[in-house]
């Protein structure tokens, strides 16, 4: 394939800051990373803070996302994936690209330092402290997962494989860790739609175990909205839908970043 110069050295450019390279049929796009660039607007975080931040530590600390694929994803988390991912950006008439009904939600391992003016709280804030589900190294060892939000329906999803380290009963996943990947999403789908927020209430019923190192599917959707506080309920089902693992509701009440960084 001959590439024309321009092209060669917009895709030179792109592997060395780790964008990535989008083409339409008659023009060439360079788009920044896609962790930055489909972080949601809310209060504490914009995408452009974000992207300012990392743009201006770059290439020294590039944040990881961890919602990424990696080699432990099996191969139905990669079909989920995809399946989501295809739907955040379409196909225009003309050829181009833009923004579809979903978006996949980046996961950093402090998503405090990424917010505005957060690494410097970062730093004086636990300094070793790290978000719990993305503590653990080993890629597909405990929480391996994927979000991602629609504005319009006010859903979201997560694509979660459990890890051998996540065992409760031999050979199935504990329910503390179930518990855990609940509030994630649901917590998270509620930071999305209200800006920070606590788990007040949550509410669970196990229906069927989850096998260890299976992938399942998590909803989260909006049930009301009531001042502070945000309603929502959850189910965990296999990956076509038909079986129901876990179901549950949650309370997140609206705070003040003072509230959450313990001022
Ligand atoms: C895109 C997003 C990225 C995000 C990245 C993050 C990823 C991580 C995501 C991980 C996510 C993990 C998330 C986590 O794990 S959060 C960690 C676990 N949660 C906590 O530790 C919360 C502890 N509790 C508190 O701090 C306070 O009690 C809160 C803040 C919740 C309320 O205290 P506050 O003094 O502020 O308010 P209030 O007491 O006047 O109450 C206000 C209203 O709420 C009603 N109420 C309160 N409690 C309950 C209850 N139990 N059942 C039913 N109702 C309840 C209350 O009646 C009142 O209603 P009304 O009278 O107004 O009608």
């Amino acid at each position: 394939m001959i590439r024309s110069r321009a092209q060669q050295i917009a895709r030179g450019l792109c592997q060395i800051m780790g964008r990535e390279l989008l083409k339409g049929n008659n023009k060439t796009i360079i788009r920044p990373p896609t962790q930055t660039r489909q972080t949601p607007q809310h209060p504490w975080s914009s995408s452009s803070s974000v992207r300012t931040i990392s743009m201006l530590h770059w290439p020294f600390t590039q944040p990881r996302d961890f919602s990424l694929p990696n080699t432990s994803w099996d191969s139905d988390m990669r079909q989920l994936y995809e399946h989501y991912n295809s739907m955040c950006e379409v196909d225009t008439e003309d050829g181009g690209k833009k923004w579809g009904p979903w978006r996949r939600l980046p996961s950093y391992n402090r998503s405090l330092k990424y917010a505005t003016g957060g690494v410097y709280l970062s730093k004086i804030i636990h300094s070793k402290a790290r978000l719990f589900t993305r503590s653990i190294k080993e890629q597909g060892a405990a929480f391996e997962y994927v979000m991602f939000v629609n504005k319009e329906e006010q859903k979201c999803v997560c694509v979660f494989q459990a890890g051998h380290l996540l065992e409760g009963p031999p050979g199935m996943v504990h329910g503390g860790a179930i518990a855990t990947m609940i509030d994630t999403v649901i917590g998270t789908h509620a930071t999305y739609l209200s800006g920070p927020v606590m788990t007040a209430n949550l509410n669970i019923n196990y229906c069927s175990p989850i096998p260890l190192g299976s992938t399942v599917l998590l909803t989260s959707s909006l049930d009301k909205e009531e001042g502070r506080k945000t309603f929502l309920s959850s189910q965990v089902t296999s990956t076509d839908g038909t079986k129901l693992h876990t179901e549950a509701t949650g309370l997140f009440v609206s705070v003040t970043m003072g509230h959450l960084v313990g001022a």
